[in-house]
């Protein structure tokens, strides 16, 4: 089964991820192929130097992520030119990783993709789990996790769909307001329901 696993930013998705793997679930993450698909020699890199200048780059030619997210995170339009650039190379990867746990016998493969639903990639997944958290938790943990100002914080959730939309598009929601292993318990009986673990 392939399991679709999105959140909200700062919602919860890496410590779910975590607990996945300790149960020999393998995830595929599409932050992570997001930032090795933006460096020096990928096709996207040359792209987002040709779309949004020199200004977004470090001395050293690398990507400078913060100044990055400033300009799109305020402003759809630029949001929209990124993801053009980003996320075709992001979803080959995706697939590439997926097949390659497949053919390594595991029956079982998550996908975790922030913007599922906002990108509809519903389509590459069996299931889907959403993480939730209440918007002033989201608030807080995300401004303690990347130590950042409330300003910024809130143009990032806003750059999404509000969490509370996105629960009737999943098939379950685990709600991370509480604490880790709150969570956990809940995850556990959603993976048993689906005859996962
Ligand atoms: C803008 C960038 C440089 C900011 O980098 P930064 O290191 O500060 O954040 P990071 O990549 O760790 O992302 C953190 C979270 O932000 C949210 N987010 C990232 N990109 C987007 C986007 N285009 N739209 C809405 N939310 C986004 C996601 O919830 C993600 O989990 C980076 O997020 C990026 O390249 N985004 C475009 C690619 C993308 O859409 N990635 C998300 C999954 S494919
Ligand atoms: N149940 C919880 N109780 C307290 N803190 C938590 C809980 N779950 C997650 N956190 C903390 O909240 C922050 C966000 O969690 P996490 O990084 O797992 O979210 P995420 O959805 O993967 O975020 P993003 O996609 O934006 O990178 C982290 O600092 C994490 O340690």
């Amino acid at each position: 089964m392939i399991i679709g696993l999105t959140g909200g930013i700062a919602s919860g998705k890496s410590t779910v991820s975590s607990m996945l793997r300790d149960w020999d679930i393998p995830v595929v993450d599409a932050d992570l192929i997001a930032r090795e698909a933006v460096e020096p020699g990928q096709e996207a890199y040359s792209k987002i130097v040709q779309a949004f200048g020199e200004d977004i780059l470090f001395d050293d030619k690398t990507i400078n992520r913060k100044a990055l997210g400033r300009v799109i995170f305020n402003d759809r339009k630029k949001r929209e030119v990124l993801n053009s650039i980003v996320h075709p190379a992001v979803r080959a990867e995706m697939k590439r990783q997926r097949d390659g746990w497949l053919n390594q016998g595991f029956k079982h493969v998550v996908l975790d993709i922030p913007l599922l639903i906002e990108s509809e990639l519903d389509y590459l997944v069996d299931k889907s789990l959403l993480v939730y958290v209440d918007e002033k938790t989201q608030m807080e943990r995300l401004m303690q996790r990347d130590q950042t100002g409330e300003e910024d914080a809130r143009s990032r959730i806003r750059s999404q769909m509000p969490m509370k939309d996105k629960q009737a598009h999943v098939d379950e929601v685990v709600d991370n307001t509480g604490t880790v292993e709150e969570t956990k318990k809940q995850v556990k009986d959603v993976l048993e329901k689906w005859g996962v673990l």
